[in-house]
């Protein structure tokens, strides 16, 4: 579905990626993307779904070569992407701002993805009243929107309890296998990756140092020493 090729990526003078190669399933398995802070995570994902240009290599998907397509084009091919941040509009109540985004995209199916994040109780409140763990659990809902085939979401339980984390996490791993399509997944709660997440890419230093199941990841000795440390 996915495959990055020999990727890097500069600010200026700093390298924020360096050579990374990368093949992302898309047969309903979430993919994690782990590493120390300053990694490379979000510049993998700003360089997947075309917010930031390569310096070098190549992104394909679907077989196509999409490096200089831009981010509507890739946004209409069906890949979309949550952000660190919530974006959702305060004031709007949970419905009013799925609707909006629905129309937007010509999509009438939002029953669907209220069922499956679970928001069915919420949608008359205003956005900006509801939890935080909510909030980032409408956040997704709005990626979902338009049915995307290739769903990036950049650190979706910054800001919650690891319960939450892993609450969320739960939800969208099973609409990932639900849909069948691929996800990737920036996190720093390893818990929650090493329990939802199919395959798991450990970044350092804006290089890539291991890609394998949880199991095998939680055992690399590479990734113990540069992240993990002991607590693995
Ligand atoms: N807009 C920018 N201008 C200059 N340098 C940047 C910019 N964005 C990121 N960097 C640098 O690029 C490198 C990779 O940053 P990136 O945000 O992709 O890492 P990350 O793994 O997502 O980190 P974190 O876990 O802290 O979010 C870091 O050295 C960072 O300081």
């Amino acid at each position: 579905m996915l495959a990055i090729e020999k990727l890097s990526v500069s600010y200026g003078s700093v390298r924020a990626l360096t050579d990374v190669d990368l093949d992302i399933r898309g047969d309903g398995l979430l993919h994690g993307i782990i590493g120390p802070n300053g990694a490379g995570k979000s510049t993998l994902l700003d360089a997947i779904c075309g917010r930031r240009r390569p310096t070098s290599g190549r992104v394909r998907y679907c077989g196509e070569d999409i490096t200089r397509r831009s981010i509507s084009w890739r946004r209409r091919q069906g890949m979309a992407r949550s952000f660190q941040r919530t974006s959702i509009f305060q004031d709007l109540t949970v419905h009013e701002q799925l609707q909006l985004v629905a129309q937007h995209l010509g999509d009438d199916r939002v029953d669907d993805v209220v069922e499956v994040m679970d928001l069915g109780g919420y949608l008359d409140q205003k956005a900006g009243r509801i939890a935080y763990g909510v909030q980032r659990r409408v956040d997704v809902a709005l990626a979902l929107i338009g049915r995307p085939r290739l769903l990036l979401m950049d650190e979706p339980g910054a800001g919650l309890s690891a319960t939450e984390t892993l609450r969320l996490f739960e939800h969208v791993r099973d609409l990932v296998r639900e849909r069948r399509i691929a996800a990737v997944v920036v996190e720093h709660d390893v818990d929650a990756v090493f329990a939802c997440c199919g395959m798991v890419t450990v970044l350092d230093l804006g290089r890539h140092l291991a890609t394998g199941t949880p199991e095998a990841i939680r055992a690399d000795h590479r990734v113990i020493a540069a992240y993990l440390g002991t607590a693995a």
